[in-house]
């Protein structure tokens, strides 16, 4: 849905970008954030002190509550904003049923935290061209402290994937999502399922979007590893936590990712 209006997007994410100051995600992006359940305070602003600047004038923007009255966002983009994540949300449970299933989590463990509490933030990242690319990135390299993230890139890619030290182009595959783990989730389950180190190059030529849902819990969310992945040969490898540690310790590590979780390894 998004790219048949990748050209409206581009017009209006360029329009907002002009007038008005730059957002950076660690590199060069410019950002629009909606958040699905505006009565849920969102964790940045709930903390303030633990946002990065990226994301504080991002939310500066979009006021949870007043979403729909955001200057500047044509109604139209909004309602496809706000059906997105709808849709989002809907997605983002029946993975999480596909992970349990999998794994053979039958105490809804990894459900329980979305059920209660989802909230979805989707962020729309719009990569100008960049002449040098090999000198800056679009997204520095990081982890996402969410439960999962679902990620829709266009045809012209940039996101990268650490493996065995090498990083490795995600190929745009038409018609598809890129679901990656996020630290939260790696808490949840004991290591079963590591969260991902990524980032996104940019492009000599094109400018770039990539919409981008992060499965939230609650700020005040508890989790420990779910006790159906903990037995005698994988004792829980992390304490228990509060979704709100990881936020706050990405943060000080300026969300560069994997060492974040070493803080609440037992
Ligand atoms: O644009 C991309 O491909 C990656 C963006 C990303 O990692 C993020 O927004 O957290
Ligand atoms: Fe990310």
């Amino acid at each position: 849905m998004p790219f048949a209006s990748g050209v409206f997007f581009e017009w209006w994410l360029t329009a907002w970008m002009r007038s008005s100051s730059m957002i950076r995600l660690h590199g060069l992006a410019v950002s629009s954030t909606w958040i699905s359940r505006p009565s849920l305070n969102p964790w940045w602003m709930t903390r303030p002190e633990v946002l990065p600047d990226t994301i504080a004038a991002s939310s500066n923007r979009t006021n949870p509550g007043r979403n729909h009255s955001t200057p500047g966002r044509p109604q139209r983009f909004q309602e496809m904003h706000y059906k997105f994540s709808m849709a989002m949300e809907e997605l983002a449970l029946e993975i999480l049923q596909l992970l349990e299933e999998t794994l053979g989590v039958t105490s809804g463990d990894f459900t329980r935290h979305w059920e209660r509490l989802k909230r979805t933030l989707v962020r729309f990242n719009w990569y100008p061209p960049c002449e040098e690319p090999g000198l800056v990135l679009g997204a520095g390299s990081h982890t996402d402290p969410d439960i999962i993230t679902i990620l829709l890139q266009d045809e012209v890619g940039g996101l990268q994937i650490l493996k065995d030290s090498k990083w490795i182009a995600c190929k745009p595959l038409h018609g598809s999502f890129v679901v990656n783990v996020g630290d939260f989730f790696q808490v949840l389950s004991n290591d079963f399922l590591p969260s991902l180190q990524h980032r996104a190059v940019l492009n000599k030529e094109k400018a770039r979007l990539s919409v981008v849902t992060f499965v939230l819990p609650k700020v005040d969310a508890t989790i420990e590893p779910s006790s159906d992945l903990v037995d005698e040969d994988h004792p829980a490898a992390f304490r228990r936590l509060m979704f709100e540690e990881i936020i706050n310790a990405a943060k000080e590590m300026k969300f560069k990712g994997k060492e974040v979780l070493s803080l609440f390894r037992v």
